[in-house]
């Protein structure tokens, strides 16, 4: 079965336009401000997406009014969270029908103590400064481990490209792959070349 795609890192219309086109099953808006690849909920929400490709709010350690705010106005289908805190809770009555996700780095997988049920883990890379678009690889192995391990489904992220998405398919076995710094020419800005190489290696792996 193909692996769900995401595209992240989405800053501008034409780049919207040009990889809906290629028909991933996800795109990623950057939802924290401290991200060079940051776009602005209410400029989300001016552009349409094709029915089907499920639009992405990333976030870190946002308040359930940020998360609010933002699904809202950027018309989002799944809210992405880096750096949960312990114990974190969310009021998913608030947020009826959206996805949430929870991104961490496979060392960090762990049972929400709050027993939070998410919908997704992306396990991925991690730098204190930039939190994700790290543009570095993540454990394979223990991501490896962690999808033959567990229920819910997974997406492998960190450092994936065009040229080394078919390996770590094979090798990790997710239920997704979600690419930034791999497919662009600068931070925000989508080599459409490379997003389409990545796509055809990811459904071919
Ligand atoms: O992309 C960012 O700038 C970013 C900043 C803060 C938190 C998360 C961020 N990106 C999250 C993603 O889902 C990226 O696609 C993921 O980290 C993989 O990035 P890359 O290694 O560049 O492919």
């Amino acid at each position: 079965m193909d692996p769900f795609i995401k595209i992240c890192g989405i800053c501008s219309e034409g780049d919207l336009g040009q990889i809906s086109a290629l028909r991933p099953n996800a795109l990623g808006f950057i939802q924290w401000p401290k991200s060079k690849r940051y776009i602005a909920p209410e400029t989300v929400g001016q552009w349409e997406t094709p029915e089907g490709i499920r639009r992405v709010g990333v976030f870190v350690a946002p308040s359930e009014a940020e998360l609010a705010h933002a699904a809202q106005h950027a018309r989002l289908d799944v809210l992405q969270i880096h750096r949960i805190s312990s114990g974190w809770k969310l009021d998913r009555e608030l947020f009826k029908g959206l996805e949430v996700w929870c991104a961490l780095k496979p060392d960090e997988l762990y049972f929400s103590e709050a027993g939070f049920p998410f919908d997704r883990y992306l396990l991925d890379s991690y730098d204190p400064k930039t939190i994700g678009g790290t543009g570095e690889t993540c454990d394979w192995e223990k991501a490896q481990t962690l999808v033959r391990s567990l229920e819910i489904p997974i997406l492998l992220a960190g450092g994936l490209t065009p040229q080394n998405v078919a390996t770590a398919i094979r090798q990790v076995k997710p239920w997704g792959v979600d690419v930034s710094s791999g497919v662009e020419i600068e931070p925000g800005v989508k080599d459409i070349a490379k997003v389409e190489a990545f796509i055809d290696a990811a459904r071919e792996a």
